[in-house]
């Protein structure tokens, strides 16, 4: 039996891992197929009941599933913690150990949905974009240090990739924009990083083995722009950890929500890591406002990815898109003629709409 491996975590992640994880479950009622499911502690929660942001079980645990389920990290009971005890060391201890290098963030928008953003319709109608970021290397892992000097604090993160680590996500790009409308916008800060000119070097070597795709390089500062001047202009975009962090961020906003954005991260093991790309919203946890979609749309690319599922993933999207069409909305999404549910009725809902389809 698939084994999944559930962590809420702190903020709004309980709420809305609890109607992830209901949408799993009706998954299997009606398809017949079993998971095994237990949660773990992670982040916040388990620096408080033991001490540590990644406990010894929750790794093992990750380790050994197939697919882990994640909700968010963080707030600001742990925010005076030092770096390596805060609850988003445990977020990165993951990726690492788990040594899921890419992290795929797809971006579409809903027809239901442009009338709650605030880019002009003929900006948004149809875009249909993936943001592919390195996750396990860039400035996130890079040596740190802090220092007193005779002008106070020196304090430095670096930045560091070798050839191999930007190699193998460059050609995840190449690869995936082969599968899509054969677009690679590869993203980088070549005019001032060292770093960001061997990625290109490394790009235009990858390309030679894609003659079909289309590829562009963009400084990201450009890159950040032209998301919301025009984002019909990219299909695949590949970038490095902290770049795609911030882009994907920005591009959320193009659906309307950063609360409608999954996110799979894939590496080099069986095992494979589910979130939505926000955070712990700490400043909404606990009112049942959290918008649950991004994390039930994480289950679905967990189906597709992880087990093969590709018909019960794509009921998932549909149940989704159904209710969103029938005007329901969690308030971050909602306009004056906005059906406002909470996150346990947007839950039920799309619940609902699965077993009706
Ligand atoms: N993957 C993870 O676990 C991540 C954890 N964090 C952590 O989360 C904490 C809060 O960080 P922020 O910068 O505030 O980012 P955030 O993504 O948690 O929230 C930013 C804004 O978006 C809203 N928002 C986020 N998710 C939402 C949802 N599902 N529905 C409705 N509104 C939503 C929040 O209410 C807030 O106003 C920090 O401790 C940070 O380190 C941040 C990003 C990712
Ligand atoms: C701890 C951070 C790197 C998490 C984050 O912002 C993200 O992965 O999107
Ligand atoms: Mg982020």
């Amino acid at each position: 039996m698939p084994k999944i491996a559930v962590l809420p975590g702190d903020g709004i992640g309980p709420e809305i891992v609890a109607e992830a994880v209901k949408v799993l479950k009706t998954i299997e009622e009606i398809s017949g197929v079993h998971f095994e499911i237990d949660e773990y502690l992670v982040g916040g929660v388990a620096i408080d009941e033991t001490g540590n942001p990644l406990p010894a079980e929750t790794l093992e645990a990750c380790l050994e599933s197939d697919a882990v389920l994640l909700g968010a990290v963080g707030g600001p009971k742990w925010d005076d913690l030092p770096g390596n005890l805060r609850p988003e060391k445990a977020l990165l201890g993951l990726r690492k150990e788990l040594q899921l290098f890419s992290n795929l963030r797809p971006v579409k928008t809903y027809d239901s949905l442009i009338s709650a953003s605030t880019l002009k319709p003929e900006v948004i109608q149809g875009v249909d974009l993936l943001v592919i970021r390195e996750l396990t290397g860039g400035i996130y892992f890079g040596e740190k240090s802090t220092e007193i000097t005779e002008n106070g604090i020196k304090v430095t993160d670096s930045l560091t990739y070798t050839e191999k680590e930007i190699e193998r996500i460059v050609r995840l790009g190449f690869e995936t924009a082969m599968k899509r409308r054969k677009k690679l916008t590869s993203v980088d800060k070549a005019n001032v990083l060292e770093s960001s000119r061997v990625w290109r070097k490394v790009v235009e070597k990858v390309a030679a083995d894609y003659p079909e795709v289309e590829l562009s390089h963009m400084l990201v500062d450009n890159c950040a722009m032209q998301l919301v001047r025009y984002p019909k202009q990219f299909d695949v975009i590949v970038t490095e950890n902290m770049f795609g962090d911030i882009l994907s961020d920005e591009a959320a906003m193009l659906t309307g929500s950063i609360g409608m954005l999954p996110s799979a991260s894939i590496g080099t093991e069986k095992v494979a890591m589910y979130e939505p790309i926000h955070g712990s919203a700490p400043d909404i946890a606990g009112q049942g406002l959290a918008n649950p979609l991004a994390t039930i749309l994480s289950v679905a690319m967990m189906l597709k990815y992880s087990f093969n599922l590709n018909q019960e993933s794509e009921q998932i999207e549909q149940a989704v898109q159904k209710v969103l069409d029938a005007g329901y909305r969690t308030k971050d999404l909602a306009t004056t003629e906005s059906k406002i549910v909470s996150t346990k009725e947007m839950g039920e809902l799309v619940i609902q709409a699965m077993k009706d389809e």
